[in-house]
């Protein structure tokens, strides 16, 4: 009951959504941000065009769009926010606490910066974006030899996370699924949880049934 109470307060962010379709499925499923990636070599990679029909789905709906870039040059980011409307800029690169600050007063948008996490000193490393960055997001590390640095559905040890204070708002990412998210909360103490593989049906492919379960995990 304990568990189902702290997890009734959970935000959740659906990421890698390419289809109005699914968009919709994640919206009436009670989401909280919606996120599009914009990084070709991701088989979730989407086009400015495709992105801004994802986000028209949110209308009026209480649903943060999110978009997800790796190491963008200002071209990069200009070109999409000329035609998508975001209200949150996703990093999952290399990008430096000074590059995240740039972007911050060069677009007027927040940036949440996603972090690889393996170990304590990962988390601690971590601490040069906080209050730089408006959120901070923790993944896994990727594998050696990976071709993006996030969407692996690869989990962390959560427990590394527990009881560390930040000033801004986090989020746990990394290997979620319908079947581990109520323990990585528990073992996180998060406040907010970002999905992406675990909701598929094959890689780049959402489900929305899996959507709706997770969903319904996290929210009850
Ligand atoms: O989803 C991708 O393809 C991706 C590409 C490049 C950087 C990040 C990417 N995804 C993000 O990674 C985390 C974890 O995803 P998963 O649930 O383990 O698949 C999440 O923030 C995704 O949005």
């Amino acid at each position: 009951m304990e568990e189902r109470e702290d997890a009734m307060s959970i935000a959740v962010k659906i990421c890698g959504l390419k289809t109005p379709e699914d968009a919709h499925v994640a919206i009436q499923a009670g989401a909280d941000l919606l996120g599009c990636v914009f990084f070709p070599p991701s088989p979730r990679n989407v086009s400015a065009k495709q992105a801004a029909e994802v986000f028209d789905m949110v209308g009026d709906a209480d649903v943060l769009k999110v978009g997800l870039f790796v190491n963008p040059s200002d071209d990069e980011l200009m070109s999409v926010l000329n035609q998508v409307r975001l209200d949150l800029i996703q990093f999952h690169g290399d990008e430096s606490p000074e590059r995240v600050e740039e972007v911050r007063q060069t677009f007027g948008l927040p940036v949440m910066k996603a972090l690889p996490i393996e170990t304590t000193e990962d988390v601690e490393k971590a601490r040069t974006y906080d209050g730089v960055a408006d959120r901070l997001l923790f993944d896994a590390k990727p594998p050696k030899g990976a071709t993006r640095p996030g969407g692996n559905a690869i989990a962390f040890d959560w427990s590394l996370l527990r009881d560390t204070q930040w000033t801004v708002p986090w989020m746990l990412a990394g290997g979620l699924t319908v079947d581990n998210v109520l323990d990585a909360v528990k073992q996180s103490g998060c406040k907010a949880v970002d999905v992406s593989s675990g909701v598929e049906a094959e890689k780049g492919v959402k489900s929305p049934e899996l959507i709706e379960a997770f969903l319904k995990a996290v929210k009850g």
